[in-house]
């Protein structure tokens, strides 16, 4: 019996809709099953209009710093002082809604029909009799296989009295609707518009997730009084204890209050003011922010019925990305695994592959970066020295350089990170963490070598084969590369003393010859 469609992908955001044009391009028949429509400017597009407010945030840093360069802002008085660069949030949101705009026109319905792929908006479910199917606007729609990529929404978390407030969260924060009801803004009277309103006072972010981090450094930076609060002992728990406690300091320097060990377990409203408890701390607030751990969208789908199992974290997928129906693939935060486009870019691939073909295909995270986008930005890929010691035991190397001693970012004055190299002794690299300026781009070197097995390998005389004799361009952040490897080419020295004792016989002997 035939099916209408080689692929069925369910849920229509640009990771969705990339799996469904990458199957059209091979060819396949592809549905794209969306509950909202597909549409630019969507608000939904929440990594766009973060990131383009914390560059916002990013631009005003710069300004403030811009004195240190010799630059200032002409004065308009006679009283020459100093102005002070301020934001008009409403401004920065039209920018934000045309970055959104433009990044989205890709996805819109009329560019997909067009690349063939049929948008179906509708919300549906699994139907398993009399065959494998799924039903949207009472339409009964068969294929060889299905993507779910359905993503994740905030996981609201246990505190006593939290549904008596209103609050944020990191998908609707820029939601200038959302915020007016949120800061009950119902007079005519209040003649302050919503987006002003949202940068005044003071905020509470509960968890120290990327997001919760991202957004806490770019509020403080649009002028709000913000503090952090994390029940772990330390913010970016899954990190390097290291990287994040840099993050951390530099959340600090910029105003930022971070309490880490302070779980909320109390929050009340008291006339005006929000009053939390945090660990034995009772801290006041004008607004709350949580952005703790997600929880899968799986809700209507009717997986029960088609013996696709999850739990609260996400699907129980194996390694092919296979539910546990076979048939029924899923990609990205409904997964449960790591919250970011590319890794559910990446995902989509490898389901793609399997469902189309044959289920042959297997994920491997060990090569894959990510960053954590605040500043100065944290990326890694691969393990971090913990995980490593804990797999490898003794046979684990650590080598670090710090991104003060790079003549660029002297330049750029943004002197604070570094780069750590964690690996084996046969040189293999197990991972690496990059606190500083443009990680997020410099992460992709190292991914990229631990893909293609390149090592941290030393020749007799100590010189690394992996870049010490790859010349990096100067002055540039890369040369923290060729900084680090000539710090592994040190550290193997100084662990060597065979090898030193014939360089120091050697060079004798060689000056002996020359007098
Ligand atoms: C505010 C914010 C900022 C972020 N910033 C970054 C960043 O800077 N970098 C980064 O890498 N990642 C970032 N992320 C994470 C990133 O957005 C997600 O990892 C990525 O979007 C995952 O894609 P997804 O398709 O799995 O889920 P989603 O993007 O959540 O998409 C799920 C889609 O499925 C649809 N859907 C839901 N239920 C159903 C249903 N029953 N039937 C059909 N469709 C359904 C939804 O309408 C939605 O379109 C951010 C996330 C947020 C919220
Ligand atoms: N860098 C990262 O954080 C990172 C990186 C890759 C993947 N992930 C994935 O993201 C998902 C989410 O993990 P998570 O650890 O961020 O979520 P989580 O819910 O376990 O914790 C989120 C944060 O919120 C804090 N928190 C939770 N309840 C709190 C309370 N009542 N009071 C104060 N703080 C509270 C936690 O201490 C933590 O800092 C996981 O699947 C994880 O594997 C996270």
């Amino acid at each position: 019996m035939t099916v209408e469609y080689d692929l069925i992908v369910i849920g229509g955001s640009p990771v969705g809709a990339y799996a469904a044009v990458a199957a059209a391009r091979l060819n396949a028949r592809v549905a794209l099953i969306e509950p909202l429509r597909l549409q630019a400017n969507s608000l939904d597009d929440g990594a766009i209009y973060t990131q383009a407010l914390a560059q916002v945030g990013h631009v005003l840093q710069q300004l403030r710093d811009a004195p240190l360069l010799g630059i200032h802002c002409s004065t308009t008085d006679s009283t020459e002082q100093q102005q002070v660069p301020s934001i008009q949030l409403a401004e920065a949101m039209q920018w934000a809604h045309l970055v959104v705009d433009t990044c989205s026109q890709q996805n819109s319905p009329a560019i997909l029909g067009s690349l063939g792929v049929d948008v179906i908006t509708g919300k549906g479910e699994f139907c398993r009799r009399p065959h494998l199917g799924f039903v949207v606007n009472n339409r009964r729609l068969r294929a060889r296989a299905y993507l779910i990529a359905t993503g994740s929404r905030l996981e609201i978390p246990n505190i006593d009295e939290l549904q008596t407030i209103s609050y944020f969260t990191p998908a609707d924060i820029w939601q200038e609707k959302l915020q007016a009801d949120k800061l009950q803004i119902e007079s005519l009277e209040n003649n302050l518009q919503p987006s002003t309103r949202l940068l005044q006072g003071s905020w509470l972010i509960i968890g120290g997730t990327p997001m919760g981090t991202e957004l806490a450094q770019t509020l403080a930076r649009l002028n709000c009084e913000v503090t952090l609060i994390t029940s772990t002992s330390q913010i970016l728990p899954q990190e390097d204890s290291e990287a994040s406690h840099l993050v951390q300091a530099q959340l600090e320097a910029e105003g930022i209050r971070v309490l880490t060990e302070s779980p909320v377990t109390q929050v009340r409203r008291i006339e005006d003011k929000i009053w939390v408890q945090a660990g034995n701390q009772a801290i006041e607030t004008d607004k709350i922010l949580l952005a703790m751990g997600q929880q899968p969208n799986v809700e209507g789908l009717n997986l029960e019925a088609v013996g696709i199992k999850y739990t609260r974290q996400g699907l129980k997928l194996n390694e092919k990305l296979q539910t546990t129906n076979p048939r029924i693939y899923a990609c990205g935060d409904v997964a449960g695994g790591y919250p970011f486009t590319h890794i559910a870019q990446y995902e989509a691939s490898i389901a793609l592959n399997n469902a189309l073909f044959a289920p042959l295909f297997k994920v491997d995270y060990g090569s894959i970066p990510w960053a954590i986008l605040c500043a100065p930005q944290l990326a890694r890929v691969g393990l971090t020295e913990a995980q490593a010691r804990r797999r490898y035991g003794k046979d684990v190397f650590v080598v670090r350089q710090y991104f003060k001693t790079l003549d660029k970012a002297q330049i750029l004055g943004q002197t604070t990170g570094f780069c750590k190299i964690i690996g084996r002794h046969s040189g293999e690299i197990l991972g690496a963490s990059i606190v500083g300026s443009e990680a997020s781009e410099l992460i992709g070197a190292i991914a990229l070598a631990i893909r293609q097995k390149i090592k941290i390998k030393a020749s007799p005389f100590g010189l690394t084969s992996l870049h010490t004799d790859f010349p990096h361009i100067s002055p540039t952040l890369s040369e923290i590369f060729h900084k680090t490897a000539l710090e592994w080419q040190q550290q193997r020295l100084r662990q060597n003393s065979i090898l030193q004792n014939v360089l120091e016989g050697f060079f004798n002997l060689r000056r002996y010859w020359s007098s």
